[in-house]
C-alpha cells in the first residue's frame, strides 16, 4: 500500500582539526533600507568543503561578495587566511580564488591565452597546461572564449580561480548548467585540488550535491543562518530522520501532529510532507489505518479519501531538501 524510498547517502566525514581560514563573524549588509544580511557568521577551516544553501535571495551571493571584498559589510568582522580586507587589495586577493556567480571573458580571448594572463598574476601558479588537463579543457586550449559552452566556460572559471593555488575557494553555484559527466569531473577536480590543504566554501542550489559533497553545510534564510553543521547530524538533532509524503488533504495536518514523534511539516504543490524521528513513518501510517479499522466518529476524515492517501502515501528517510524546507520560507500553513 505504502512505498518505501531510498535510503540517504552518507555525507563524508568532516576533517578535524585544520586552521580555520575563513571566519565571517556577525556580518550585515543592507541595500538602501533592505536588510539582505543580518549578522551572518560562518567559518571554514583547512580541507573543509562547506556548502551554503538557502532560497533565492537569501543573501548568499552578497555574502560571498563581502568574503571577496567586493562588498563592504555594514558591521562584522572577514578575515581569510588571516588577513582582513584593510591589508589592500592586492595582498587580500592573494588569500583567495573566488569564481563568481557570473563572470564573462573577452569574446577573442583563447582558453590558454586567459590561462597565461592570469598566471602573471601570481609569484608561483599552477603550470596553466597541466590546470587546463586536471579541468578537461586542453583540446580546448585554441579555442576562443566566445565558442565555449557554458559548461566549459563554468570549468574555466573555476580553473581561473585555482590558478593561483589559493589556501580559500570561494565559489558562487559552480556546477549551475553543467552537464553529468562535467557535474562529476568538477567534483573530482575540487576534492582533488583542494585535497587537505584547502578550504571551500560554496553557494549552491544542489542540495543533494552539498548533502554528498560537503562536509558541513549553512542553511542561510532571508539573512540569517537557519542551521549549520554535517547534514546528518542536523536532521538527527531536528528530530527529522524519516519523512512521509502524502496527498494534503484538510485533515492531514490535524491528524500528522497528533502521531507521536511528528517534527514538522510542509505542505508544496499539493503534497503534504511529513517529518519525525526513528519510528514516525509506521506509527503515521498505523495512526490512517486506524481510521478505516475503528467505527466512524463525527469529524473523522471519510474512509475513501483516508483510502486514496494511504495508497499514494510513501516513507524513507530524510535529507538536506527536507531540512531545507523545513529551515527555509514559509512555515506550514494552510490556505
Ligand atoms: N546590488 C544590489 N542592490 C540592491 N539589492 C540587491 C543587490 N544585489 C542583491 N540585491 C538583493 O539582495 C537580496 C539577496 O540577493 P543575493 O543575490 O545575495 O541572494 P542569493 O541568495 O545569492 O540568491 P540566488 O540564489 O537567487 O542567487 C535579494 O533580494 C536581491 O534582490
Amino acid at each position: 500500500m505504502t512505498t518505501n524510498e531510498t535510503s540517504r547517502r552518507p555525507a563524508p566525514p568532516a576533517p578535524s582539526g585544520g586552521r580555520v581560514l575563513l571566519d565571517a563573524a556577525g556580518v550585515y549588509k543592507s541595500y538602501g533600507d533592505k536588510a539582505v544580511l543580518k549578522g551572518v557568521s560562518v567559518h571554514v577551516r583547512q580541507g573543509e568543503i562547506v556548502g551554503l544553501v538557502g532560497p533565492n535571495g537569501a543573501g548568499k551571493t552578497t555574502f560571498l561578495e563581502c568574503v571577496e571584498g567586493i562588498r563592504r559589510p555594514d558591521s562584522g568582522t572577514v578575515t581569510v587566511s588571516g588577513l582582513t580586507r584593510e591589508a589592500g587589495p592586492a595582498a587580500y586577493h592573494l588569500a583567495f580564488g573566488a569564481q563568481l556567480q557570473e563572470s564573462s571573458l573577452a569574446e577573442r580571448l583563447r582558453v590558454g591565452e586567459a590561462l597565461d594572463l592570469f598566471a602573471g598574476f601570481y609569484d608561483e601558479p599552477w603550470d596553466p597546461a597541466d590546470l587546463l588537463e586536471r579541468i578537461g579543457l586542453t583540446a580546448q586550449r585554441r579555442v576562443f572564449y566566445r565558442r565555449l559552452s557554458g559548461g566549459q566556460k563554468r570549468r574555466l572559471t573555476l580553473a581561473l580561480a585555482l590558478l593561483g593555488r589559493p589556501p580559500v575557494l570561494l565559489l558562487d553555484e559552480p556546477t549551475t548548467g553543467l552537464d553529468p559527466h562535467a557535474r562529476l569531473e568538477m567534483w573530482g577536480v575540487l576534492e582533488q585540488l583542494t585535497g587537505s590543504r584547502t578550504a571551500v566554501l560554496l553557494a549552491t542550489h544542489d542540495l543533494h550535491e552539498a548533502q554528498n559533497r560537503c562536509h558541513r553545510v549553512y542553511v542561510l534564510d532571508r539573512g540569517r543562518i537557519a542551521a549549520e553543521g554535517p547534514v546528518g547530524e542536523l536532521l538527527g538533532a531536528a528530530g527529522l530522520t524519516t519523512r512521509v509524503r502524502l496527498p494534503d488533504r484538510p485533515w492531514t495536518q490535524e491528524v500528522l501532529r497528533r502521531v507521536p514523534g511528528w517534527a514538522a511539516s510542509r505542505v508544496v504543490a499539493g503534497t503534504h510532507y511529513a517529518y519525525g524521528g526513528d519510528g514516525f513513518a509506521e506509527k503515521a501510517v498505523a495512526g490512517l489505518r486506524a481510521y478505516l479499522d475503528a467505527p466512524p466518529r463525527p469529524g473523522d476524515p471519510a474512509r475513501d479519501d483516508v483510502r486514496l492517501v494511504l495508497a499514494a502515501l510513501s516513507t524513507g528517510p530524510t535529507d538536506l531538501e527536507d531540512l531545507y524546507l523545513t529551515r527555509t520560507g514559509t512555515p506550514y500553513e494552510r490556505d
